[in-house]
């Protein structure tokens, strides 16, 4: 499979290249030159199989030039094998045709660990043989980063650099960053919230200077692998319900539109989704831009769902190229004037293009301890704030035999307070966080200036041979 840019000029790359860029050149995102498809009988035999076995199906068609299918199958069983349920992303009835989709399971406990812990192996992978130094800059609005770093801490050759708001993640989320004492993590917070560390992050790549001196590599959803493995629990989850031959639904808590728009690239592969419900907390720069073509960016409000706490969002980027033809001249005209106003339309076929498949949906703090409260009273489930956005939201949008999934992208000891605010149970942290509490921290607090972080990257990292 060969990959090209949004924004149409950067080089065409293989899977492989694709990887290690993270960023295209020109400033845009890597997506697949056309999507591979799935028939029913072919999603129908998924039916049997295990999790690792759907990843290396689902996944194949997008690998293909750059890893063999035994590759691949090896590749998905180790990092599947790290997961602490057999099932990997399992379901777990909520209602009559309601489901939670738990995809955390992973080593840090959010749905993060289903791509990072392949994209850590995959790196390894395109490394090996090569005298390079993977310089990893990422930002993180809390899950990005820890998973990321247990994906990579203590790998050769690679070191990574991870941006997180000061002051604006959760205590267990900080703490899983930095307390991992691996030399080649370098955590660094910033006195600036999750968007200005995101434009921090997209500089570096775009600074050719910076770029020349170093390996730059992302472990953030702008890299297309991440989007990649999380394509696969849709079709897992999907034919455990009845897919082919029964069409499914399901809500994402959103903030990056990552997670959302690998369910967007399932339903192009052939699985038959009949709604996605983009769910977003106040910070709702997507359900307006769903709801009424208005993309623009407002001031970032804390909020108990920190992770969602975003109002650029990269991923919609590779959505509107998708539906506006793939056009990267046209696509990339619209993205500058969106990077100088922070505004911006969408045209009418993105606009047309988007209604057929999802809907918006802002959910408040009330909402969302509401669905908190349903979910423990009437379920049994304790289920963090992220996912009750996603199932407040889901619950707007239920139609008859229409199984509705709602991801549950995190555990909910991640955010205690905000949980046991809301149903007056504390959820504790599983054993395989280990001792959190008590390991040392590490990190460094900058001001949010491209001079200062840039300057700190580069101090620290190793530059091209
Ligand atoms: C727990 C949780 N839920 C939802 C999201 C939003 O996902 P995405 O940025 O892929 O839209 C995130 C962050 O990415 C998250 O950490
Ligand atoms: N909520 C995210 C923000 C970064 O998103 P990503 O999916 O692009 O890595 C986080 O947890 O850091």
């Amino acid at each position: 499979m060969r990959y090209v840019s949004t924004r149409g000029t950067a080089p065409t790359l293989d899977f492989a290249g694709a990887t290690l860029a993270g960023l295209a050149a020109d400033g845009g995102l890597y997506v697949p030159e056309s999507w591979p498809t799935l028939s029913d009988e072919q999603i129908a035999a998924l039916a049997g199989k295990s999790y690792a076995e759907t990843a290396a199906t689902v996944m194949a068609p997008f690998v293909a030039g750059s890893l063999s299918e035994d590759e691949l199958r090896a590749l998905c069983d180790t990092a599947y094998g790290r997961f602490a349920h057999d099932a990997v992303t399992p379901l777990v009835q909520l209602d009559h045709d309601q489901w939670l989709l738990e995809l955390f399971h992973g080593p840090t406990l959010a749905f993060k660990d289903v791509a990072l812990q392949l994209l850590g192996l995959l790196f390894e992978r395109f490394l090996t043989g090569t005298t390079e130094h993977l310089t990893i800059i990422g930002a993180t609005s809390g899950d990005t980063g820890s998973a990321a770093i247990d994906a990579v801490a203590g790998r050769a050759g690679i070191d990574i650099f991870m941006l997180h708001p000061e002051g604006r993640v959760s205590e267990v989320q900080r703490r899983q960053m930095t307390t991992v004492g691996a030399p080649n993590v370098h955590n660094i917070a910033i006195r600036g919230d999750f968007d200005t560390a995101q434009a921090l992050v997209k500089a570096m790549f775009n600074d050719a200077a910076f770029a020349g001196r170093f390996r730059l590599s992302a472990v953030n959803s702008i890299n297309w692998a991440r989007l990649m493995a999380q394509v696969v629990y849709y079709f897992y989850a999907a034919v455990r319900l009845g897919a082919p031959a029964r069409a499914v639904a399901f809500s994402v808590p959103t903030g990056n539109f990552g997670d959302v728009f690998a369910g967007y690239v399932a339903a192009r592969m052939g699985l038959p989704v009949a709604k996605l419900v983009v769910a977003t907390n106040v910070n709702d720069i997507l359900a307006r831009a769903l709801t009424t073509g208005d993309y623009s960016s407002r001031e970032v409000v804390p909020t108990a769902t920190p992770s969602m706490d975003i109002q650029v969002s990269s991923n919609f980027e590779r959505l509107l190229y998708d539906l506006g033809g793939r056009d990267g001249g046209a696509l990339a005209t619209q993205m500058r004037g969106f990077e100088a106003e922070r505004a911006m339309r969408l045209s009418n076929a993105q606009r047309e293009g988007a209604a057929g498949l999802f809907v918006g949906e802002r959910v408040d703090p009330d909402g969302m301890a509401l669905a908190m409260r349903h979910a423990c009273e009437r379920a049994g489930q304790v289920i963090d704030p992220h996912t009750a956005i996603a199932l407040a939201a889901a619950r707007r949008h239920l139609a008859p035999d229409v199984p509705m999934m709602t991801l549950a992208t995190a555990h909910p000891a991640k955010f205690g307070d905000a949980v046991e605010r809301a149903t007056g149970v504390r959820p504790s942290l599983p054993a395989r966080v280990g001792d959190l509490f008590e390991r040392e921290e590490r990190c460094v607090t900058l001001d949010a200036t491209y001079a200062a972080v840039s300057a700190h990257v580069a101090a620290h990292a190793v530059p091209r041979g």
